[in-house]
């Protein structure tokens, strides 16, 4: 793991400086807040391995510079990864960046999450992207999801999700655990209870299996 961080930073500050993707330029800092923290859910808890396990598919929303995507796509070659981001410009070039690093098991795609209906089981990760109460009702499926958000450990003080708990949501994880160099973190993992129809009605739904 060390050594794909180290790759990853050079390429990022590197070939990639320029773009963007990451304030984060010391290798400590890079290996412990985006590195670490992207694949300490599959340490820390089951709910996530075994949602893993039963659908072998993971889209990860709003992926920025790659996280947590590249990292779990690493540690889960058997495990097919799809990227959406609402960034033209981001979904190329971190594209670009898995290609560097031998990865084919991950695909990025630009594609905004709200235009999506998900016809296949799938698991869901969001890591700094939004608010709970944001993103959840913005998706659309009658298969099974499992929608995981990585947060810190103040997320009770700043969201409610009591109102979507009572709706359509079951929450099935709910973890805190440290990571290095942060002030630890909250896992929250959520299944629908019933069919979603998402929060925009427009032609543009595309179907996620056309992604596959
Ligand atoms: C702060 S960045 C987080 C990047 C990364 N997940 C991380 O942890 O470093 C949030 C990203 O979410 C993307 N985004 C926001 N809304 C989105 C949507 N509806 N669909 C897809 N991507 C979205 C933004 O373009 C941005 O790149």
């Amino acid at each position: 793991m060390k050594e794909f961080a180290k790759k990853y930073l050079d390429l990022l500050t590197g070939e990639f400086a320029g773009i963007n993707l990451t304030r984060i330029e010391s290798p400590e800092d890079f290996y412990n807040k985006q590195i670490l923290d992207s694949v300490m859910p599959m340490t820390e808890s089951k709910v996530f391995r075994n949602a893993l396990e039963t659908t072998k598919l993971v889209v990860d929303v709003g992926f920025g510079g790659g996280f947590p995507i590249l990292p779990l796509a690493f540690k889960n070659p058997d495990v097919k990864f799809i990227g959406m981001e609402a960034r033209a410009k981001k979904a190329q070039v971190v594209q670009s960046i898995a290609n560097s690093l031998g990865l084919t098991n991950a695909t990025l795609k630009h594609q905004r999450l709200d235009f999506v209906d998900f016809d296949v089981d799938t698991v869901i990760t969001f890591k700094a992207v939004g608010k709970v109460i944001d993103f959840l009702p913005m998706i659309r499926t009658d298969k099974t999801v499992y929608v995981f958000f990585y947060k810190g450990p103040n997320f009770y003080e700043l969201e409610d999700i009591e109102e979507l708990l009572e709706k359509n949501w079951e929450l099935i994880e709910e973890k805190s655990y440290d990571v290095p160099g942060t002030e630890g973190r909250v896992l929250l993992g959520f299944k629908n209870r019933k069919v979603l129809r998402g929060t925009l009605v427009t032609e543009k739904i595309i179907k996620f299996s056309s992604l596959l």
